[in-house]
């Protein structure tokens, strides 16, 4: 496994909100993490990448246990992370915006660029907006900047919270299609954090959240599948 959670707890103050949680994403694996609102799901990203402390239990990212690594050493390890909200710093550029994800792990100038041209070979709607500020962009296109910018730092895992949150259906499809093109391309792992169903067409498999506790775990085509969850669970 790249990222295994065990038994993991967390919470706000002394309000807890984990209770307990594994969850597993293996090398190249897209994981979708469903759940409705106050579920935990935000919680567990942040916890993972070390924005919250962990409570007890473990986050092991490639076999090291991370315990209390600050979230730029876990960047540095290989875990991406596009918080809630995407980040993004909207009187920079787009392309200003772009390279402060290569510095999150000291990568040379010219692989950046080599990454940067791959990259917007595949998002092609930012090539054209490189110089504007990235304030300018619609949601969508955010969206992507916010994921490409995570990617540029080479990382082996992007954990992307509610990507499809506020885009048109038609703009989620493409986005998740993106998703799988990149991880087919570059071997990525994601572990993607929806409130939308169509998440479950390129995941591989799917956690469902409820209470601060993994409910319900298996492969996305099941969970897809299963009508009373998809009800219950997800938009
Ligand atoms: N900064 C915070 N301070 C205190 N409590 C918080 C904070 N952020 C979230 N919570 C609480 O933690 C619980 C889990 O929230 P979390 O954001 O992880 O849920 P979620 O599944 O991501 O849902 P959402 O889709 O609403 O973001 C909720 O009860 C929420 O009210």
């Amino acid at each position: 496994m790249l990222l295994s959670t065990r038994d993991l707890t967390s919470g706000y103050g002394r309000v807890p909100v984990l209770r307990g949680v594994d969850l597993d994403v293996a090398e190249g694996e897209i994981v979708a993490l469903l759940g409705v609102n106050g579920a935990g799901k935000t919680t567990t990203l942040r916890t993972v990448s070390g924005v919250l402390p962990t409570w007890s239990g473990t986050v092991t990212f490639d076999g090291v246990t991370l315990g209390a690594r600050t979230p730029e050493a876990r960047a540095r390890l290989g875990l991406g992370h596009v918080p809630e909200g995407r980040g993004i710093l909207s009187s920079l550029t787009v392309r200003q915006n772009l390279r402060l994800g290569a510095t999150a792990r000291g990568r040379g100038a010219r692989d950046v660029a080599q990454d940067e041209e791959r990259l917007l070979d595949v998002f092609g709607a930012l090539r054209d907006k490189l110089a504007a500020p990235a304030g300018s962009l619609s949601g969508g296109q955010q969206q992507m900047l916010a994921v490409a910018r995570a990617l540029l730092g080479r990382p082996r895992l992007v954990m992307v919270d509610e990507m499809s949150f506020g885009l048109a259906p038609i703009l989620v499809t493409q986005l998740l299609g993106l998703v799988a093109r990149l991880r087919e391309e570059s071997g990525t792992a994601f572990l993607l954090v929806e409130q939308n169903s169509a998440v479950l067409d390129i995941a591989d498999r799917a956690y469902v959240l409820a209470g601060g506790a993994v409910h319900t775990s298996g492969p996305a085509r099941e969970l897809a599948g299963s009508e009373n969850l998809v009800r219950a669970y997800l938009g």
